[in-house]
């Protein structure tokens, strides 16, 4: 029997050549292999008939044999593999015999055999708790009609004796019991845990490092993500050059930033790009998942596999006027919890998820992540962080797969190749079980595999916290258990979610649900199966019923006075409450991943794709000018923009107005809706480092050329079947035409400027609509084609803001308008903007473009109102 003993962090297996071993991080695998370079199924080691294989899944980071990345490849006694590092990834030895007693059998050996074994822990009896909640709530008050008893609620001491949770580590159940919670809840009543910047104290609790790494003195130890580093970090996160650790001629440490991407951070304030600072033992330097301490000369590192606990103290928000819409939330969850959050409409669910991902900071508390405070550190933690809208965050029109790669794009490292992303990209596409569908239109799935699609987007760049805001609004009821479930699979894979929900029906996935009462404040904090219990009643309609119809009741004051508080909330609640000071926006400033310019290029090939997916907008993009162009040539008329015999030639006015209302409508069409339809998107990716300038302008020139080239077929058509005058006063006599249609080319880019404006005022799609008209009407007034505006105090001054008044007074200084359409009532009077002058054109065209230039300010300001408010710059 050709036996092979396998050797893995110190443990050893025997493995049986009549069957196959996988290695990963899959906990169903046979080999568990905890460490975040190792793909989810990495590797299988199978007897090939002949000699024994190791066969590569297509992982991230790789297989590695002497130093080489393999698919595939013959091992046997001797061998030596490197998963997910060549260097120093975790090591797989083979040997031909096995090693003794310590041995074990693979075949025996299920994946827990890897995992250590939960610690006995005093259970707390929760169906007694929930019986005794229940009692207490019916004591005090039958559950049709409130009583003033409920105002009065027993101290908690009363309630329950309070239990000391024993110190120490205890690994991850599903629906951990209080003690077991409270024993990984950080800074559980000591004071502590308020963040490491910068200052004593055990950064991670109790968690052991990932790694050690020796530094020497006049030794460089340069991180990164290619090969050639001393440390090499396999995290798409990490540029391939990042930063480097070297000693000072006073014998003390440095960290350089090497102009990485995704920036270096000591205590979570980036370093300048290509910056350094000192170090000490006290500080923490952040690389992608990667953090560093320093410990004498040895650097330890701590990868952020995702295992990490999360906590909210006291969180209050108050907007202006004084009112507080939440009130002092304090909830705390280990690492792999899936938590869910309901509560009535109003009662401040959206406001708590806005506090605890940083895009509205609260006012007062503290939201922990690994112990570390987000809101001081949040340039760095922000990057661990990921949010999931309510509405999609993906492009419809666009493939799965193709939807994916722009969004890696923004979101990885400039210096990630294509294959690197594309391998993520499966890999998350494998873990969502969304493989069959990435050839789809996003239009073409189901709402839950949409959602699916949104998730996977975000695990991208494998966020070690992830939010969801009502994933399940507008699915299917059947849906709501595919897409808890895939939450549920989600944590146990190693990560903490948060879910605000308004289903209720598959609570019972959680490990915690915070119940969310009227006005903001917590209602209950527990595990989801005694929760009903709690409020004395069968079903949760009846639970909101309450809510509804005793809001003034203080709930907060009964969550405080249960037993369930004692055990799951008031060791969090022990601490202070503090006043959050946000560091300088400089400090919170995330360095971007990509460059300007990358951006603006993703941006525009995303948008071109987008446009290019939907062929009836493309010809609906061609049909519109043509037939607004050809509506003008119905005016009749006998000399076009000639004069007539006797000079006047009122129709001219009427083509130009009817050409320049198509040029006004059709850019403005265009626009209108571009930025309120993306709005979600925009602001997600804003939050993850997307440049507002290269996003607009890259609107602005998808958007611009295309108007343009209306502009060009308007002006073509309706130009082209007219007379014309013989001599232009750019162009000379050879392409009048092009000088009358160039200002309605740019009438439509300035229109097309004011639909972003409409697009980044409104709240809804629907209301760009009447907004359209209201615009395209105003223009038609404006023209000047209609009635005399020159002499017109206040009204032609007026006139001066709209863009058909420029491009009418340009065209038809050409044209001589002052001759064809003089003014009905002094003919002597003449219009200025319309003298037949090159510098008269050239004003006209200027404050044409200028107003368009103008607009694009006053968008850029508008789109700051719809970012995160910690982009707000
Ligand atoms: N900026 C603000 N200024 C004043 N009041 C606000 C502001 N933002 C939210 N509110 C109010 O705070 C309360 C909580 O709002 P929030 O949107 O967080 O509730 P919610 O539980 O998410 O509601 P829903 O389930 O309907 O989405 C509401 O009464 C809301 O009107």
């Amino acid at each position: 029997m050709p036996e092979l003993v396998l050797e893995l962090n110190g443990r050893t297996w025997t493995l049986d050549p009549s069957r196959s071993y996988t290695l990963g991080r899959d906990p169903q695998g046979d080999l568990v292999i905890d460490d975040a370079r190792v793909s989810w199924r990495h590797a299988t080691i199978s007897w090939g008939g002949r000699s024994w294989v190791i066969e590569d899944h297509g992982s991230t980071n790789g297989t590695y044999v002497q130093g080489q990345r393999i698919h595939q490849m013959e091992i046997g006694p001797g061998s030596a593999v490197h998963l997910g590092n060549a260097t120093d990834g975790p090591r797989v030895s083979l040997t031909g015999a096995a090693t003794g007693a310590g041995a074990y059998s693979a075949q025996a050996a299920a994946p827990q055999a890897q995992q250590p074994q939960p610690q006995p822990q005093p259970q707390p009896q929760p169906q007694a708790h929930a019986q005794g909640a229940q009692q207490a709530w019916q004591q005090q008050a039958p559950a049709a009609a409130p009583h003033p008893n409920w105002q009065q609620p027993q101290p908690p001491q009363a309630q329950v004796p309070h239990q000391q949770p024993p110190q120490g580590h205890v690994p991850h159940q599903q629906h951990a019991s209080a003690q077991q919670y409270a024993q990984k809840v950080p800074g559980q009543g000591d004071g502590g845990g308020a963040g490491v910047a910068p200052g004593p104290g055990p950064a991670y609790g109790d968690r052991s490092p990932t790694t050690f790494h020796q530094l020497a003195l006049g030794r460089v130890m340069r991180i990164g993500r290619a090969l050639e580093n001393e440390l090499v970090v396999s995290d798409l996160q990490v540029s391939r050059h990042h930063a480097e650790f070297h000693a000072t001629p006073d014998g003390r440490f440095e960290i350089r930033d090497l102009g990485s991407h995704n920036g270096t951070y000591v205590n979570g304030q980036p370093l300048a790009k290509s910056g350094s600072a000192l170090i000490g033992p006290n500080d923490i330097v952040g690389v992608g998942h990667s953090t560093f301490r320093l410990v004498g000369d040895r650097l330890e590192e701590f990868v952020d596999t995702g295992e990490v606990s999360f906590s909210a103290r006291h969180l209050t928000v108050t907007v202006d006027g004084g009112k507080q819409i939440l009130k002092d939330v304090s909830f705390g969850v280990p690492e792999k919890s899936l938590i869910a959050v309901i509560g009535p409409s109003g009662s401040g669910k959206s406001t708590l998820l806005k506090a605890l991902t940083g895009y509205r900071p609260a006012n007062q508390g503290d939201v922990l992540y690994d112990n570390r405070n987000l809101y001081k550190q949040f340039a760095e933690l922000r990057q661990r962080i990921g949010l999931v809208p309510q509405d999609d965050i993906l492009h419809k029109e666009l493939t799965v797969r193709t939807a994916l790669k722009y969004a890696a794009k923004l979101r990885f490292p400039a210096d990630t190749t294509e294959q690197e992303r594309e391998a993520r990209i499966d890999e998350v596409l494998g873990e969502l079980k969304l493989d069959i569908h990435k050839t789809k239109k996003i239009t073409a799935l189901s709402g839950g595999q949409r959602k699916r699609v949104s998730v996977a987007l975000e695990l991208l760049t494998k966020p070690s916290l992830i939010f969801l805001d009502e994933p399940t609004s507008g699915l299917d009821p059947g849906m709501d258990r595919d897409v808890m479930q895939l939450l549920r699979g989600l944590a146990d894979d190693g990560r903490t979610v948060l879910v605000v929900t308004h289903s209720v029906a598959e609570l019972a996935l959680c490990d915690k649900l915070l119940v969310m009462a009227p006005g903001g404040s917590v209602a209950y904090f527990g595990p989801p199966e005694e929760a009903l219990n709690f409020f004395g009643y069968e079903t949760w309609a009846d639970v909101f019923s309450a809510f509804e119809n005793y809001r003034d009741y203080d709930w907060a004051g009964r969550w405080r006075g249960s037993q369930h508080y004692q055990l799951y909330a008031a060791d969090i609640d022990a601490v202070a409450a503090q006043s959050v000071q946000m560091p300088p926006a400089q400090a919170m400033r995330q360095p971007k991943p990509q460059g300007w310019g990358a951006q603006l290029w993703t941006l525009i090939r995303r948008y071109l794709s987008v446009i290019a997916s939907d062929k009836g907008f493309m010809a609906l993009m061609v049909i519109l000018p043509a037939v607004l162009g050809g509506l003008s040539t119905a005016i009749s008329s006998d000399y076009g923009l000639r004069p007539s015999p006797r000079g006047v030639n009122t129709s001219a006015a009427m083509i130009l107005l009817i050409m320049s209302i198509g040029a006004c409508f059709a850019g403005a069409a265009n626009s209108v809706r571009e930025l309120i339809k993306e709005r979600v998107i925009y602001e997600r990716e804003r939050a993850t480092g997307l440049s507002r300038s290269a996003y607009l302008m890259s609107k602005v020139i998808v958007l611009g050329l295309i108007t343009i080239v209306q502009g060009a077929i308007i002006g073509g058509i309706g130009f082209g079947l007219r007379d014309v005058p013989d001599e232009g006063l750019i162009f000379g006599s050879s392409l009048v035409r092009l000088e009358l249609t160039l200002p309605i080319m740019a009438l439509g880019f300035t229109s097309m400027m004011f639909g972003l404006i409409i697009s980044s005022l409104v709240k809804t799609a629907e209301k760009t609509m009447p907004l359209l008209v209201m615009f395209a009407i105003i223009q038609v007034v404006f023209t000047g084609c209609l009635f005399t505006l020159n002499g017109q105090v206040g009204l032609n001054e007026f006139s001066y803001l709209m863009p058909s008044r420029w491009a009418v007074a340009a065209a038809g200084t050409t044209a001589q308008l002052n001759v064809l359409f003089p003014n009905q009532d002094d003919p002597t009077e003449t219009d200025p903007l319309w003298d037949h002058e090159v510098g008269q054109w050239l004003v006209d065209m200027g404050a044409l473009l200028a107003l368009g230039a103008i607009c694009g300010v006053i968008v850029a300001r508008l789109l700051r109102r719809h970012e995160p408010e910690v982009m707000r710059k």
